[in-house]
């Protein structure tokens, strides 16, 4: 299946009574978003990246406007069921997201609650367990798993009913370098399966591994470019209070010396050999 997302002049207000035009959460989004597409969706605090998630899998309705799936209108509660089925959402706290008692059973949950047959979960459940990798752990009990093996497990949960989109909101951000890389390599790796990923963050180093940036300030969308019209403009990230990766300002700054550099730097190990084959 394919999910075409559309997000048309999207307004919302947790509060819509009170008509005060600051506290809008969401002002006047417009966003398409193909299947497949790897997108990071990347603001500070408080520019309304997690209301604009909730609004895309239709836990929230929009105060005004649209959101369009494939050409229908999202208007009623069987449409906003139906889209759940379609867009998986990862949270931040993997706590609040594991419910049952095992690995096994937290993971048979959502399916149990589609109603899905028995002999589908059987083939479906290690499937997901495989591609996180906590196959061998169908047994443990979730709050004995480390922090990144629980983000795994609501990841395995989500998969299970095998949505065409996965939006990942602050999911990497409690986790140490290692849980972290191991949830951003997921990521890469359902994209390449040809998922859609929209991937929400704060963390500018994190947004450019997404082949689409969106840069939300203020609840509006500032900037929505591929990671490679902005990376030659990164120096911009700053007006919206985000850091500009460390790797990315040196390759400009090395440029703007008149390095005549090889290939574009991404990272640190890159940069290391840059300045080797430079010496
Ligand atoms: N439950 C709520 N009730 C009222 N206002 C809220 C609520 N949740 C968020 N807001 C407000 O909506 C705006 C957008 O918040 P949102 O949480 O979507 O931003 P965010 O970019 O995800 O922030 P953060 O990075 O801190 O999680 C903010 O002004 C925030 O104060």
């Amino acid at each position: 299946m394919a999910t075409e997302i559309s997000l048309e002049n999207v307004w919302f207000h947790y509060y819509p009574q009170t008509e005060s035009r600051e506290k809008w959460a969401i002002q006047g989004v417009d966003l398409i978003f193909q299947q497949g597409e790897y997108v990071s969706i990347i603001g500070s605090n408080g520019s309304g990246k997690s209301s604009l998630a909730c609004l895309i899998n239709g836990l929230f309705i929009p105060t005004n406007g649209n959101l369009v799936i494939n050409g229908q209108h999202i208007e009623d509660d069987q449409g906003r069921w139906e889209l759940k089925q379609r867009i998986g959402m990862v949270f931040q706290n993997p706590d609040n997201q594991i419910v049952a008692p095992s690995v096994l059973d937290d993971v048979a949950f959502g399916l149990e609650n589609l109603g899905v047959a028995r002999e589908e979960m059987q083939k479906r459940i290690p499937h997901v367990l495989e591609l996180v990798g906590l196959s061998g752990l169908e047994k443990k009990e979730p709050h004995h798993l480390s922090g990144g093996q629980k983000q795994r497990l609501a990841i395995a949960g989500v998969l299970a009913m095998q949505p065409d989109v996965l939006i990942f909101d602050e999911s990497t951000s409690m986790l140490d370098p290692d849980g972290r890389h191991h949830i951003l390599q997921l990521m890469r790796k359902l994209h390449l399966s040809g998922k859609t990923i929209i991937h929400i963050t704060h963390q500018a180093t994190e947004a450019f591994l997404a082949d689409r940036l969106v840069v939300l300030n203020k609840g509006k969308v500032m900037l929505d470019q591929n990671r490679e019209a902005l990376y030659a403009n990164s120096a911009q990230l700053t007006n919206w209070g985000l850091d500009v990766p460390i790797s990315i300002e040196l390759h400009q700054n090395l440029l703007a010396k008149g390095w005549n550099l090889s290939h574009r730097i991404e990272n640190e190990e890159q940069l290391v050999s840059e300045i080797w084959t430079y010496m």
